[in-house]
């Protein structure tokens, strides 16, 4: 039988008769206040910022909102089945941690304690290219979780050749390539701060343990680790990629590969004649490209391009479970969370990003039977309404 997401919900009540309330609230809009009372300005700024004015961020998140769902009654309910297929894995639900790289910058234990968690509740973890920790060490920690990696395609051919064979021998099943980032974008939050993670060391571990990366420098890591981050900073993404060198990255991965941060219903064309396997319609939740189109507006045609041709993903602004629900209904698989699980992470360590993953998953187990369907893949456009402005 399929596990019912929503009795966390009875657990939590059950829990309160010796006394005890979760340590964090279940409403998962109100992690980042938390985090900015309890964490330091730097890391949480950097969590929390955005690209520009945070429009985007905002949008994303009106847009979500600005859909209403319309409930069916008399449906039969009572047994529920969330799992969903994506890329030839079977997930227990339609939801995946999206990859947060520095994460030391919110705990110690970093990307090894938000893939545990992953692991624990049998969701996908996507480990970032610039994690503070080796994909090799995160691996291990996994256990036998869904091992996902996502790749910022460096400039040195050889640096990612190293990277995809490292993580296909520590069990990374599938390629997440991330396009939305060739250049960090003007983020007013942590300019204002002079914030930037790398310069503290941290987002490098992938980098400074590459014989790869380590054959570009002049001196080694230890020896001069400035001049190292510095070329960090400078090969780590590649503003001149275009199209067609998507064929290096199918000739080195045998697996499967999803274009991360697909806006345009003809970037999905392109991304299908490239041979890939899905895209995520991600605006990176709102940190790059101040005024972009917010993520949910761009869903419906992106997904009907790419019908029958790819596995469509979304992220940027999922916060609740209704929202899971609502990016289901406009044609996504599943989605993927960010900001969420990076506050749950600093506030309560392992506890905290599982706390979010069993939060959001019994609230879209809820949405789901009280708006009268018993699995995803019923969930269409039908669902909801649009509220005009
Ligand atoms: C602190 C932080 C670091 C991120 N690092 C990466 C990264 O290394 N690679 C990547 O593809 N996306 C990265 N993202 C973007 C997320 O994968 C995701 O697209 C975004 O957080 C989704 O929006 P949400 O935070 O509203 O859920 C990062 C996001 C945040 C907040
Ligand atoms: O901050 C980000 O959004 C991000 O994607 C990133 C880029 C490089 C290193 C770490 C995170």
């Amino acid at each position: 039988m399929a596990k019912h997401w929503a009795d966390f919900q009875y657990e939590i009540y059950l829990h309160g008769m010796t006394g005890v309330v979760p340590r964090l609230p279940t409403d998962l809009t109100r992690l980042e206040r938390l985090a900015e009372q309890r964490l330091g300005p730097g890391p949480v700024g950097y969590v929390a910022g955005s690209a520009g004015t945070g429009s985007t961020a905002a949008a994303n998140r009106a847009a979500l909102e600005r859909r209403r769902i319309v409930p069916r009654m008399l449906r039969d309910v009572q047994e529920r089945d969330l799992s969903v297929e994506v890329c030839g894995r079977a997930l227990p639900a339609p939801l995946a941690l999206a990859p947060v790289g520095v994460l030391s910058i919110m705990h110690p234990d970093a990307e090894s304690a938000a893939a545990r968690a992953a692991a624990a509740q049998g969701v996908p973890y996507i480990l970032s290219s610039a994690s503070s920790t080796p994909m090799e060490e995160v691996a291990e920690a996994m256990g036998d979780g869904e091992r996902w990696f996502q790749l910022y395609w460096a400039k040195d051919r050889e640096v990612t050749r190293s990277f995809l064979h490292r993580a296909k021998a520590a069990g990374y099943t599938a390629l997440f390539v991330t396009l939305d980032t060739p250049l960090l974008a003007w983020r007013p939050r942590d300019l204002d701060q002079a914030y930037l993670p790398f310069l503290h060391g941290v987002g490098t571990a992938n980098y400074f343990t590459d014989p790869a990366f380590r054959a570009g420098l002049a001196k080694p890591v230890d020896e001069d680790p400035n001049a190292a981050v510095r070329h960090f900073v400078g090969m780590f993404a590649d503003p001149g990629k275009t199209w067609p060198d998507l064929a290096f990255l199918r000739e080195n991965w045998e697996g499967p590969i999803v274009l991360k941060g697909i806006l345009h219903p003809d970037d999905a064309l392109r991304a299908a004649d490239a041979g890939v396997d899905g895209v995520v319609v991600s605006n990176h939740g709102g940190r790059q490209v101040a005024g972009s189109v917010a993520a949910a507006d761009a869903l419906p045609r992106v997904a009907e391009a790419a019908a029958g041709r790819l596995t469509v993903l979304f992220d940027s602004g999922i916060r609740t479970g209704d929202d899971i629900f609502k990016a289901l209904a406009l044609g996504a698989k599943s989605v993927l969370v960010g900001r969420p699980y990076a506050y749950g992470l600093g506030l309560d360590g392992q506890a905290g990003v599982e706390h979010v993953l069993r939060c959001l998953l019994a609230e879209f187990d809820l949405t789901l039977a009280l708006s009268g369907h018993s699995r995803p893949a019923t969930l269409t456009a039908d669902d909801l309404i649009e509220e005009s402005v």
